[in-house]
């Protein structure tokens, strides 16, 4: 089925579950995680290690870096695309990775700031401390009904949330009559076009 799919973008605020979700959901897909906190310039991860947001100007060159993942630049033409766990908070971001990467499915896991902030206060990070929880939603712009995308409750044990995003993701045909089709997916359309087949949207914002 991997072959079948576009890629993928879990996105949200830090700690939200990305790099948990992105690499469980990678393993039932069938398709390779790439976590987009390994590709920040070394500026980067100390800016936010000293408790400072990231800018539109320090994210950029990091998005592309992650545009370009997407793409199957560095897939050494296996062919399979990928899921890349990437906080995308904003839609100009949004529209980056979709320069690079038209078909692009973005999966929004979605939280209250309680819930994450305590998630983030029991688990250890590399350089993201919870200080930055609130400039995170702060930045966070929701996915708009143009963007093709599903949406996961962060609330749901792990494996039921897994599970449920990728019956959500599942092509058309795998799942039958449920599945509606978005105008932006149809044929024909652009630049969200699914060449004749919709994988989604159950979750579109209106
Ligand atoms: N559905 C879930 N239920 C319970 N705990 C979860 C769930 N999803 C993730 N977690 C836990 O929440 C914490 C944050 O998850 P994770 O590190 O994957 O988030 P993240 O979005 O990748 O964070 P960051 O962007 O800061 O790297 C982890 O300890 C993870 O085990
Ligand atoms: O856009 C941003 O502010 C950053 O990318 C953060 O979101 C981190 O990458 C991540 O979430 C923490 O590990």
């Amino acid at each position: 089925m991997s072959g079948q799919l576009p890629p993928l973008v879990v996105m949200g605020v830090s700690g939200c579950g990305k790099s948990t979700v992105g690499a469980l959901l990678g393993q039932r897909l069938g398709m390779p995680f790439l976590d987009g906190d390994d590709f920040h310039p070394a500026t980067n991860k100390q800016k936010m290690a000293a408790g400072v947001p990231l800018t539109d100007t320090d994210r950029e060159p990091w998005l592309a870096r992650l545009g370009e993942l997407l793409a199957g630049k560095d897939d050494c033409g296996a062919g399979v695309p990928p899921i890349v766990a990437c906080s995308a908070l904003k839609r100009r971001y949004r529209d980056l990775l979709r320069s690079y990467a038209p078909e692009v499915v973005f999966v929004h896991l979605t939280g209250t700031a309680a819930t994450i902030g305590a998630r983030m206060d029991a688990r250890s990070h590399e350089f993201m401390p919870r200080a930055l929880l609130e400039s995170q939603f702060a930045a966070l712009e929701d996915l708009e009904s143009d963007e093709v995308h599903v949406l996961g409750d962060i609330t749901q044990p792990l494996d039921l949330l897994v599970e449920s995003l990728e019956l959500k993701l599942k092509p058309a045909d795998a799942v039958g009559p449920e599945v509606t089709l978005p105008r932006a997916c149809l044929p024909g359309s652009s630049p969200n076009s699914r060449r004749g087949t919709s994988y989604l949207s159950r979750d579109r914002t209106s």
